[in-house]
Protein backbone atom coordinates (compact mmCIF):
# COMPACT_ATOMS: atom_id res chain seq x y z
CA UNK A 1 0.00 0.00 0.00
CA UNK A 2 1.41 2.94 -1.10
CA UNK A 3 2.06 5.89 1.60
CA UNK A 4 -0.83 8.30 -0.17
CA UNK A 5 -3.08 5.28 0.27
CA UNK A 6 -2.13 5.13 4.20
CA UNK A 7 -2.79 9.06 4.76
CA UNK A 8 -6.27 9.67 3.54
CA UNK A 9 -7.26 5.71 4.26
CA UNK A 10 -10.91 6.05 5.90
CA UNK A 11 -10.12 2.86 8.01
CA UNK A 12 -8.54 3.79 11.18
CA UNK A 13 -6.93 1.15 11.55
CA UNK A 14 -4.61 1.47 7.97
CA UNK A 15 -3.76 4.94 9.14
CA UNK A 16 -2.90 4.40 13.12
CA UNK A 17 -0.63 0.83 12.26
CA UNK A 18 0.37 2.82 8.40
CA UNK A 19 -0.09 -0.72 6.44
CA UNK A 20 -2.08 -2.55 4.33
CA UNK A 21 -4.96 -4.49 6.19
CA UNK A 22 -3.55 -7.55 4.53
CA UNK A 23 -0.58 -7.65 6.44
CA UNK A 24 -2.38 -6.80 9.47
CA UNK A 25 -0.60 -9.17 12.50
CA UNK A 26 -2.07 -9.95 15.85
CA UNK A 27 0.53 -7.51 17.68
CA UNK A 28 -0.69 -4.99 15.17
CA UNK A 29 -4.17 -5.21 16.55
CA UNK A 30 -3.55 -5.46 20.52
CA UNK A 31 -1.36 -2.88 20.30
CA UNK A 32 -4.37 -0.80 17.94
CA UNK A 33 -6.69 -1.96 20.90
CA UNK A 34 -4.24 -0.70 23.75
CA UNK A 35 -3.89 2.31 22.57
CA UNK A 36 -7.12 3.47 21.27
CA UNK A 37 -9.08 2.24 23.91
CA UNK A 38 -10.84 -0.26 22.66
CA UNK A 39 -13.26 -2.37 25.22
CA UNK A 40 -15.00 -5.03 23.44
CA UNK A 41 -14.44 -7.31 20.21
CA UNK A 42 -17.33 -8.41 18.02
CA UNK A 43 -16.68 -11.50 15.66
CA UNK A 44 -19.19 -11.27 13.02
CA UNK A 45 -20.13 -14.08 10.28
CA UNK A 46 -22.60 -14.59 7.72
CA UNK A 47 -24.59 -17.59 8.27
CA UNK A 48 -27.11 -19.53 5.43
CA UNK A 49 -30.11 -16.61 5.73
CA UNK A 50 -27.13 -14.02 4.38
CA UNK A 51 -27.38 -12.03 7.78
CA UNK A 52 -24.30 -11.06 10.18
CA UNK A 53 -24.43 -12.58 13.11
CA UNK A 54 -22.46 -11.46 16.29
CA UNK A 55 -20.56 -12.85 19.13
CA UNK A 56 -20.11 -10.09 21.78
CA UNK A 57 -16.25 -10.38 24.12
CA UNK A 58 -15.23 -7.67 26.63
CA UNK A 59 -11.34 -7.88 26.98
CA UNK A 60 -10.84 -8.22 30.56
CA UNK A 61 -7.05 -7.87 30.25
CA UNK A 62 -4.26 -7.70 26.88
CA UNK A 63 -3.89 -12.10 27.78
CA UNK A 64 -7.76 -12.10 27.34
CA UNK A 65 -7.61 -10.37 24.27
CA UNK A 66 -4.31 -12.50 23.11
CA UNK A 67 -6.82 -15.41 23.56
CA UNK A 68 -9.51 -14.29 21.16
CA UNK A 69 -7.18 -12.72 18.74
CA UNK A 70 -5.47 -16.75 18.98
CA UNK A 71 -8.23 -19.53 19.18
CA UNK A 72 -11.36 -18.00 18.07
CA UNK A 73 -14.65 -19.73 19.61
CA UNK A 74 -17.03 -22.53 18.99
CA UNK A 75 -20.36 -22.01 17.68
CA UNK A 76 -23.38 -24.27 17.23
CA UNK A 77 -23.38 -24.84 13.20
CA UNK A 78 -26.44 -26.50 13.41
CA UNK A 79 -28.61 -23.28 14.23
CA UNK A 80 -26.52 -21.50 11.91
CA UNK A 81 -26.69 -23.44 8.29
CA UNK A 82 -29.50 -26.14 7.62
CA UNK A 83 -26.73 -28.80 6.74
CA UNK A 84 -24.77 -29.14 10.30
CA UNK A 85 -27.08 -31.60 11.95
CA UNK A 86 -27.56 -31.03 15.83
CA UNK A 87 -25.45 -33.66 17.72
CA UNK A 88 -22.17 -32.89 15.64
CA UNK A 89 -22.60 -29.64 15.27
CA UNK A 90 -19.60 -27.18 16.69
CA UNK A 91 -17.60 -25.71 14.76
CA UNK A 92 -14.98 -22.88 15.11
CA UNK A 93 -14.50 -19.20 14.59
CA UNK A 94 -11.84 -17.82 13.32
CA UNK A 95 -11.00 -14.00 12.77
CA UNK A 96 -9.71 -12.43 10.02
CA UNK A 97 -7.26 -9.69 11.08
CA UNK A 98 -7.31 -7.84 7.46
CA UNK A 99 -10.94 -7.71 8.46
CA UNK A 100 -10.81 -5.61 11.39
CA UNK A 101 -13.20 -1.96 11.99
CA UNK A 102 -14.01 0.06 14.62
CA UNK A 103 -17.98 -0.17 15.01
CA UNK A 104 -19.47 2.62 13.73
CA UNK A 105 -22.95 1.87 16.11
CA UNK A 106 -21.47 0.65 19.58
CA UNK A 107 -21.70 2.99 22.22
CA UNK A 108 -17.81 1.40 23.65
CA UNK A 109 -15.21 1.69 21.68
CA UNK A 110 -15.08 -2.05 19.87
CA UNK A 111 -13.33 -3.87 16.96
CA UNK A 112 -15.46 -5.74 14.66
CA UNK A 113 -13.92 -8.87 12.97
CA UNK A 114 -15.44 -10.76 10.55
CA UNK A 115 -14.64 -14.62 10.78
CA UNK A 116 -14.22 -18.10 8.90
CA UNK A 117 -15.76 -21.55 10.17
CA UNK A 118 -13.69 -24.35 11.00
CA UNK A 119 -14.75 -28.35 11.63
CA UNK A 120 -13.22 -30.33 14.67
CA UNK A 121 -10.49 -31.25 12.63
CA UNK A 122 -9.12 -27.40 12.46
CA UNK A 123 -9.72 -27.61 8.87
CA UNK A 124 -11.62 -25.00 6.68
CA UNK A 125 -15.52 -25.72 6.74
CA UNK A 126 -16.36 -27.13 3.18
CA UNK A 127 -19.61 -26.35 3.39
CA UNK A 128 -19.52 -22.56 4.34
CA UNK A 129 -20.20 -20.00 1.64
CA UNK A 130 -16.78 -18.25 2.34
CA UNK A 131 -14.47 -21.50 1.99
CA UNK A 132 -16.62 -22.11 -1.53
CA UNK A 133 -15.33 -18.63 -3.14
CA UNK A 134 -12.28 -19.31 -1.55
CA UNK A 135 -11.84 -22.44 -3.50
CA UNK A 136 -13.40 -20.98 -6.79
CA UNK A 137 -10.99 -18.28 -6.82
CA UNK A 138 -7.93 -20.34 -6.46
CA UNK A 139 -8.99 -22.99 -9.21
CA UNK A 140 -9.51 -20.06 -11.42
CA UNK A 141 -6.32 -18.39 -10.33
CA UNK A 142 -4.22 -22.04 -10.98
CA UNK A 143 -6.28 -22.92 -13.79
CA UNK A 144 -5.59 -19.47 -15.56
CA UNK A 145 -2.72 -17.74 -13.49
CA UNK A 146 -5.47 -14.53 -13.64
CA UNK A 147 -6.90 -12.77 -10.90
CA UNK A 148 -11.09 -12.75 -10.92
CA UNK A 149 -12.24 -9.33 -9.38
CA UNK A 150 -15.81 -7.82 -9.23
CA UNK A 151 -17.89 -5.35 -7.64
CA UNK A 152 -21.34 -5.21 -6.49
CA UNK A 153 -23.76 -2.65 -7.23
CA UNK A 154 -26.07 -2.84 -3.83
CA UNK A 155 -30.37 -1.30 -4.77
CA UNK A 156 -32.12 -1.02 -2.24
CA UNK A 157 -36.02 0.39 -1.17
CA UNK A 158 -35.93 2.97 1.56
CA UNK A 159 -39.71 2.66 3.16
CA UNK A 160 -40.96 5.88 4.89
CA UNK A 161 -44.38 7.45 5.88
CA UNK A 162 -45.66 9.45 2.54
CA UNK A 163 -43.95 13.00 2.48
CA UNK A 164 -45.49 15.37 0.09
CA UNK A 165 -42.86 18.11 -0.13
CA UNK A 166 -41.21 17.73 -2.49
CA UNK A 167 -42.56 14.51 -4.24
CA UNK A 168 -40.77 12.32 -6.47
CA UNK A 169 -41.57 11.55 -9.85
CA UNK A 170 -43.36 7.86 -10.04
CA UNK A 171 -40.35 5.70 -11.57
CA UNK A 172 -37.95 8.95 -12.19
CA UNK A 173 -35.79 8.65 -9.41
CA UNK A 174 -32.64 7.76 -11.31
CA UNK A 175 -29.90 10.28 -9.86
CA UNK A 176 -32.43 12.19 -8.42
CA UNK A 177 -31.26 15.15 -5.84
CA UNK A 178 -32.61 16.41 -3.06
CA UNK A 179 -34.97 17.60 -2.08
CA UNK A 180 -36.61 15.56 -4.51
CA UNK A 181 -34.98 12.65 -2.80
CA UNK A 182 -35.93 12.41 1.04
CA UNK A 183 -32.66 9.52 2.10
CA UNK A 184 -29.90 10.60 0.18
CA UNK A 185 -28.10 11.37 3.93
CA UNK A 186 -29.11 8.21 4.82
CA UNK A 187 -26.90 6.88 1.64
CA UNK A 188 -24.45 9.35 2.40
CA UNK A 189 -24.19 8.14 5.85
CA UNK A 190 -23.84 4.06 4.82
CA UNK A 191 -21.52 5.12 2.24
CA UNK A 192 -19.16 6.80 4.66
CA UNK A 193 -19.07 3.77 7.35
CA UNK A 194 -18.96 1.49 5.15
CA UNK A 195 -15.51 2.95 3.88
CA UNK A 196 -14.17 3.29 7.27
CA UNK A 197 -14.85 -0.33 7.58
CA UNK A 198 -12.72 -0.99 4.83
CA UNK A 199 -15.32 -1.00 1.79
CA UNK A 200 -13.75 0.66 -1.32
CA UNK A 201 -17.13 2.36 -3.21
CA UNK A 202 -17.54 3.90 -6.52
CA UNK A 203 -20.59 5.74 -6.10
CA UNK A 204 -23.96 6.46 -4.82
CA UNK A 205 -26.99 7.58 -6.54
CA UNK A 206 -30.55 7.69 -5.98
CA UNK A 207 -32.55 4.75 -8.45
CA UNK A 208 -35.48 4.57 -11.05
CA UNK A 209 -37.69 3.38 -8.28
CA UNK A 210 -40.06 5.89 -6.55
CA UNK A 211 -43.44 5.64 -6.00
CA UNK A 212 -46.41 6.05 -3.20
CA UNK A 213 -49.02 3.93 -1.82
CA UNK A 214 -51.52 4.98 0.10
CA UNK A 215 -49.53 7.11 3.09
CA UNK A 216 -45.91 4.75 2.57
CA UNK A 217 -43.26 6.05 0.29
CA UNK A 218 -41.01 3.90 -1.85
CA UNK A 219 -37.35 5.38 -2.34
CA UNK A 220 -34.86 3.37 -4.60
CA UNK A 221 -30.83 3.94 -4.14
CA UNK A 222 -27.86 2.20 -5.34
CA UNK A 223 -24.43 2.05 -4.12
CA UNK A 224 -21.72 0.49 -6.10
CA UNK A 225 -18.59 -0.71 -5.35
CA UNK A 226 -14.89 -1.03 -7.10
CA UNK A 227 -13.96 -3.64 -8.33
CA UNK A 228 -11.89 -5.62 -5.69
CA UNK A 229 -10.34 -9.24 -5.00
CA UNK A 230 -13.38 -11.28 -5.01
CA UNK A 231 -13.59 -12.42 -1.29
CA UNK A 232 -13.68 -8.46 0.01
CA UNK A 233 -16.30 -7.85 -3.19
CA UNK A 234 -18.15 -10.17 -0.96
CA UNK A 235 -17.36 -9.00 2.50
CA UNK A 236 -18.01 -4.82 1.85
CA UNK A 237 -21.67 -5.87 0.43
CA UNK A 238 -22.29 -8.11 3.50
CA UNK A 239 -20.94 -5.20 5.67
CA UNK A 240 -22.99 -2.88 3.82
CA UNK A 241 -26.12 -4.21 4.11
CA UNK A 242 -25.74 -4.95 7.38
CA UNK A 243 -24.61 -1.08 7.80
CA UNK A 244 -27.85 0.41 6.10
CA UNK A 245 -29.94 -1.83 8.42
CA UNK A 246 -28.77 -0.25 11.31
CA UNK A 247 -29.04 3.04 10.27
CA UNK A 248 -32.62 2.51 8.79
CA UNK A 249 -33.29 1.35 12.43
CA UNK A 250 -31.83 4.64 14.01
CA UNK A 251 -33.94 6.29 11.19
CA UNK A 252 -36.88 5.13 11.83
CA UNK A 253 -37.58 3.63 8.23
CA UNK A 254 -37.09 0.41 6.69
CA UNK A 255 -34.35 -0.77 4.32
CA UNK A 256 -35.65 -3.80 2.05
CA UNK A 257 -33.04 -5.44 -0.14
CA UNK A 258 -36.36 -7.70 -1.74
CA UNK A 259 -36.16 -8.18 -5.51
CA UNK A 260 -39.33 -6.70 -5.46
CA UNK A 261 -41.39 -4.67 -3.40
CA UNK A 262 -44.68 -4.14 -6.05
CA UNK A 263 -45.46 -5.77 -9.46
CA UNK A 264 -44.97 -2.63 -12.26
CA UNK A 265 -42.40 -0.51 -10.49
CA UNK A 266 -38.77 -1.24 -10.62
CA UNK A 267 -37.22 -4.09 -8.77
CA UNK A 268 -33.97 -4.08 -6.73
CA UNK A 269 -31.38 -6.16 -8.22
CA UNK A 270 -27.52 -7.33 -6.97
CA UNK A 271 -25.66 -6.95 -10.13
CA UNK A 272 -22.34 -8.14 -10.21
CA UNK A 273 -19.29 -6.70 -12.21
CA UNK A 274 -16.90 -8.74 -12.84
CA UNK A 275 -13.05 -8.44 -15.06
CA UNK A 276 -9.63 -10.50 -14.82
CA UNK A 277 -6.22 -9.01 -14.41
CA UNK A 278 -2.56 -10.39 -14.99
CA UNK A 279 0.26 -8.10 -13.56
CA UNK A 280 -2.20 -5.15 -13.23
CA UNK A 281 -3.79 -5.18 -16.72
CA UNK A 282 -6.99 -5.95 -17.48
CA UNK A 283 -7.09 -8.77 -19.66
CA UNK A 284 -11.19 -8.36 -20.94
CA UNK A 285 -9.83 -5.74 -23.47
CA UNK A 286 -7.67 -6.66 -26.39
CA UNK A 287 -6.96 -4.31 -29.35
CA UNK A 288 -9.42 -1.70 -27.88
CA UNK A 289 -12.59 -4.23 -28.19
CA UNK A 290 -14.04 -7.22 -25.68
CA UNK A 291 -10.85 -9.50 -25.84
CA UNK A 292 -11.87 -13.31 -26.93
CA UNK A 293 -11.56 -14.41 -23.11
CA UNK A 294 -14.11 -12.00 -22.25
CA UNK A 295 -16.55 -13.63 -24.82
CA UNK A 296 -15.50 -16.87 -23.49
CA UNK A 297 -16.51 -16.09 -20.24
CA UNK A 298 -19.66 -14.66 -20.95
CA UNK A 299 -20.28 -17.58 -23.04
CA UNK A 300 -19.68 -19.29 -19.88
CA UNK A 301 -22.03 -17.82 -17.87
CA UNK A 302 -24.97 -17.86 -20.14
CA UNK A 303 -24.55 -21.49 -20.23
CA UNK A 304 -25.14 -21.69 -16.59
CA UNK A 305 -27.60 -18.91 -16.51
CA UNK A 306 -30.85 -21.28 -15.82
CA UNK A 307 -28.83 -23.10 -12.77
CA UNK A 308 -27.33 -19.54 -11.91
CA UNK A 309 -30.50 -18.46 -10.27
CA UNK A 310 -30.61 -21.50 -7.65
CA UNK A 311 -27.73 -19.03 -5.76
CA UNK A 312 -28.74 -15.75 -7.28
CA UNK A 313 -32.60 -15.37 -7.13
CA UNK A 314 -33.53 -17.87 -4.42
CA UNK A 315 -37.26 -16.65 -3.06
CA UNK A 316 -40.27 -16.69 -4.96
CA UNK A 317 -40.27 -13.04 -5.31
CA UNK A 318 -37.01 -13.20 -7.28
CA UNK A 319 -39.33 -14.31 -10.06
CA UNK A 320 -41.37 -11.31 -9.87
CA UNK A 321 -38.67 -8.94 -10.74
CA UNK A 322 -37.23 -10.82 -13.95
CA UNK A 323 -39.83 -9.18 -16.02
CA UNK A 324 -39.72 -7.30 -19.23
CA UNK A 325 -39.67 -3.59 -19.30
CA UNK A 326 -38.47 -2.99 -15.99
CA UNK A 327 -34.59 -2.86 -16.73
CA UNK A 328 -34.46 -6.45 -15.20
CA UNK A 329 -33.36 -9.45 -17.23
CA UNK A 330 -35.53 -12.13 -18.78
CA UNK A 331 -33.56 -13.64 -21.94
CA UNK A 332 -30.49 -15.38 -21.97
CA UNK A 333 -28.67 -13.46 -24.43
CA UNK A 334 -25.97 -10.28 -23.71
CA UNK A 335 -25.42 -7.14 -24.92
CA UNK A 336 -23.96 -3.79 -24.88
CA UNK A 337 -26.06 -1.12 -23.63
CA UNK A 338 -29.54 -3.52 -23.24
CA UNK A 339 -30.84 -3.39 -19.47
CA UNK A 340 -33.18 -6.68 -20.31
CA UNK A 341 -29.61 -9.25 -21.14
CA UNK A 342 -28.22 -11.44 -18.53
CA UNK A 343 -24.88 -9.61 -19.45
CA UNK A 344 -23.99 -6.68 -20.11
CA UNK A 345 -20.94 -4.64 -21.28
CA UNK A 346 -21.18 -1.15 -19.96
CA UNK A 347 -19.00 1.75 -21.60
CA UNK A 348 -15.27 1.34 -20.41
CA UNK A 349 -13.86 4.59 -22.31
CA UNK A 350 -12.22 2.73 -24.59
CA UNK A 351 -11.42 5.24 -27.01
CA UNK A 352 -12.17 8.08 -25.10
CA UNK A 353 -8.99 9.67 -24.10
CA UNK A 354 -9.56 13.59 -25.19
CA UNK A 355 -13.06 14.01 -22.82
CA UNK A 356 -11.45 15.67 -19.73
CA UNK A 357 -8.82 18.11 -22.41
CA UNK A 358 -12.07 18.97 -24.30
CA UNK A 359 -14.04 19.85 -20.85
CA UNK A 360 -11.08 21.45 -19.29
CA UNK A 361 -9.24 23.32 -22.51
CA UNK A 362 -6.69 24.48 -19.73
CA UNK A 363 -5.77 21.47 -18.91
CA UNK A 364 -3.22 20.24 -21.07
CA UNK A 365 -1.87 17.38 -18.77
CA UNK A 366 -2.46 13.72 -20.47
CA UNK A 367 -4.60 11.24 -18.46
CA UNK A 368 -1.64 8.97 -17.17
CA UNK A 369 -2.02 5.39 -18.14
CA UNK A 370 -4.35 3.63 -15.97
CA UNK A 371 -5.64 0.10 -16.49
CA UNK A 372 -8.79 -0.39 -18.61
CA UNK A 373 -12.09 0.13 -16.35
CA UNK A 374 -14.09 -2.56 -18.42
CA UNK A 375 -15.51 -4.90 -16.68
CA UNK A 376 -19.15 -7.14 -17.92
CA UNK A 377 -21.96 -7.05 -15.53
CA UNK A 378 -24.02 -10.10 -14.76
CA UNK A 379 -27.70 -8.44 -14.37
CA UNK A 380 -29.99 -11.31 -12.91
CA UNK A 381 -28.85 -11.80 -8.74
CA UNK A 382 -31.13 -10.18 -6.03
CA UNK A 383 -30.40 -9.09 -2.91
CA UNK A 384 -32.24 -12.93 -2.11
CA UNK A 385 -28.67 -14.15 -3.09
CA UNK A 386 -25.96 -15.36 -0.64
CA UNK A 387 -23.62 -12.82 -2.74
CA UNK A 388 -20.65 -15.41 -1.73
CA UNK A 389 -22.36 -18.41 -3.40
CA UNK A 390 -23.13 -16.47 -6.59
CA UNK A 391 -19.85 -15.07 -6.69
CA UNK A 392 -18.49 -18.64 -6.48
CA UNK A 393 -21.01 -19.72 -9.07
CA UNK A 394 -19.95 -17.03 -11.99
CA UNK A 395 -16.38 -17.84 -11.30
CA UNK A 396 -16.90 -21.29 -11.78
CA UNK A 397 -19.58 -20.90 -15.25
CA UNK A 398 -16.93 -18.32 -16.16
CA UNK A 399 -13.67 -20.28 -15.90
CA UNK A 400 -15.82 -23.27 -17.50
CA UNK A 401 -16.44 -20.94 -20.47
CA UNK A 402 -12.68 -20.33 -21.13
CA UNK A 403 -12.32 -24.28 -22.02
CA UNK A 404 -15.80 -24.35 -23.63
CA UNK A 405 -15.75 -26.04 -27.05
CA UNK A 406 -17.82 -23.04 -29.51
CA UNK A 407 -17.71 -20.73 -26.70
CA UNK A 408 -16.73 -17.99 -29.40
CA UNK A 409 -19.55 -19.06 -31.60
CA UNK A 410 -22.06 -19.65 -28.74
CA UNK A 411 -21.32 -16.07 -27.52
CA UNK A 412 -21.57 -14.36 -30.93
CA UNK A 413 -24.57 -16.24 -31.65
CA UNK A 414 -26.50 -15.18 -28.34
CA UNK A 415 -25.30 -11.09 -29.03
CA UNK A 416 -28.10 -8.89 -29.27
CA UNK A 417 -26.82 -5.33 -30.16
CA UNK A 418 -30.41 -3.33 -29.29
CA UNK A 419 -33.12 -3.65 -26.93
CA UNK A 420 -34.08 -6.65 -27.30
CA UNK A 421 -37.70 -6.30 -27.18
CA UNK A 422 -37.93 -4.30 -30.47
CA UNK A 423 -39.59 -6.06 -33.34
CA UNK A 424 -36.91 -5.86 -35.16
CA UNK A 425 -35.71 -8.87 -33.07
CA UNK A 426 -39.13 -10.54 -32.35
CA UNK A 427 -37.70 -13.56 -34.01
CA UNK A 428 -34.18 -14.06 -32.53
CA UNK A 429 -35.74 -13.63 -29.12
CA UNK A 430 -38.18 -16.41 -29.97
CA UNK A 431 -35.00 -18.40 -30.55
CA UNK A 432 -33.36 -17.28 -27.30
CA UNK A 433 -33.90 -19.35 -23.98
CA UNK A 434 -35.79 -17.62 -20.95
CA UNK A 435 -34.35 -17.11 -17.29
CA UNK A 436 -36.74 -19.73 -15.13
CA UNK A 437 -39.98 -18.08 -13.74
CA UNK A 438 -39.78 -19.71 -10.06
CA UNK A 439 -37.72 -21.06 -7.71
CA UNK A 440 -38.62 -24.02 -8.85
CA UNK A 441 -37.43 -24.12 -11.81
CA UNK A 442 -34.40 -22.71 -10.44
CA UNK A 443 -34.37 -26.15 -8.92
CA UNK A 444 -34.92 -27.91 -11.85
CA UNK A 445 -32.00 -26.07 -13.93
CA UNK A 446 -29.45 -26.58 -10.91
CA UNK A 447 -30.84 -30.01 -10.90
CA UNK A 448 -29.56 -30.86 -14.73
CA UNK A 449 -26.57 -28.92 -14.05
CA UNK A 450 -25.08 -29.37 -10.74
CA UNK A 451 -22.17 -31.49 -12.16
CA UNK A 452 -20.91 -27.55 -13.17
CA UNK A 453 -20.41 -26.62 -9.78
CA UNK A 454 -19.41 -29.81 -8.52
CA UNK A 455 -16.38 -30.52 -10.31
CA UNK A 456 -13.06 -30.08 -8.41
CA UNK A 457 -15.11 -29.84 -4.93
CA UNK A 458 -16.04 -26.18 -5.48
CA UNK A 459 -19.52 -26.71 -4.26
CA UNK A 460 -20.29 -29.87 -1.92
CA UNK A 461 -23.10 -31.64 -2.93
CA UNK A 462 -24.57 -31.62 0.04
CA UNK A 463 -25.01 -27.97 -0.26
CA UNK A 464 -26.42 -28.31 -4.01
CA UNK A 465 -28.88 -30.94 -2.17
CA UNK A 466 -29.65 -28.86 0.15
CA UNK A 467 -30.11 -25.63 -2.12
CA UNK A 468 -32.30 -27.66 -4.22
CA UNK A 469 -34.55 -28.65 -1.72
CA UNK A 470 -35.19 -25.11 -0.41
CA UNK A 471 -36.14 -23.80 -3.54
CA UNK A 472 -38.43 -26.64 -4.57
CA UNK A 473 -40.27 -26.80 -1.05
CA UNK A 474 -41.51 -23.17 -2.31
CA UNK A 475 -43.82 -24.63 -4.74
CA UNK A 476 -44.33 -21.93 -6.60
CA UNK A 477 -44.11 -22.69 -10.21
CA UNK A 478 -46.95 -20.61 -11.92
CA UNK A 479 -46.75 -18.15 -8.77
CA UNK A 480 -46.72 -15.25 -10.69
CA UNK A 481 -49.30 -15.99 -13.36
CA UNK A 482 -51.47 -17.02 -10.40
CA UNK A 483 -50.83 -13.62 -8.55
CA UNK A 484 -51.29 -11.61 -11.48
CA UNK A 485 -54.40 -8.70 -10.38
CA UNK A 486 -54.65 -10.30 -6.84
CA UNK A 487 -52.58 -7.20 -5.34
CA UNK A 488 -53.16 -8.29 -1.58
CA UNK A 489 -51.60 -11.75 -2.22
CA UNK A 490 -48.67 -9.81 -4.06
CA UNK A 491 -48.46 -7.66 -0.77
CA UNK A 492 -48.31 -10.62 1.33
CA UNK A 493 -46.10 -12.28 -0.43
CA UNK A 494 -43.83 -9.37 -0.77
CA UNK A 495 -44.46 -9.01 3.21
CA UNK A 496 -43.16 -12.37 3.93
CA UNK A 497 -39.54 -12.14 2.09
CA UNK A 498 -38.99 -8.24 2.86
CA UNK A 499 -36.05 -8.42 5.15
CA UNK A 500 -34.87 -12.01 3.47
CA UNK A 501 -31.07 -12.14 3.51
N1 LIG B 1 -30.56 1.08 -13.81
C1 LIG B 1 -30.66 -0.20 -13.62
O1 LIG B 1 -29.87 -0.95 -14.16
C2 LIG B 1 -31.75 -0.71 -12.73
C3 LIG B 1 -31.78 -2.21 -12.50
C4 LIG B 1 -33.09 -2.73 -11.95
N2 LIG B 1 -33.50 -2.03 -10.77
C5 LIG B 1 -33.05 -4.25 -11.65
O2 LIG B 1 -34.00 -4.72 -11.13
O3 LIG B 1 -32.15 -4.96 -11.96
Amino acid sequence: MKDSEILMNPNELVRFLKKDPADFTKEDITRFCEENGIEMVNFRYAAEDGKLKTLNFVISSKEHLDTILSDGERVDGSNLFSFIEAGSSDLYVIPRYRTAFVSPFAEVPTLEFLCSFYDSDGKPLESAPEYVLRKADEEFTRRTGYTFKALGELEYYVISPRDDLYPGRDQKGYHSAEPFVKFADLRDEAMLLVARAGGRIKYGHSEVGCFYNDDTYYEQHEIEFLPMPVEQAVEQLIVAKWVLRMLGNQYGVEISFAPKITVGKAGSGLHFHMLVEKDGRNLLVEEGRLSPLARKMIAGILDASDALTAFGNTIPTSYLRLVPHQEAPTTVCWGDRNRSVVVRVPLGWIGADSMTHDANPGENGLTPNRPSKQTFEYRVADGSADPYLIVSALIVAALRGTGMPGALEAAENLYVSGNIFRPEFKERLAEFRQLPASCVESAEALEAKRAIFEENGIFPAGMIDSRIATLKAFDDRGLSERLYGNNDAIRELVEEFLHVA
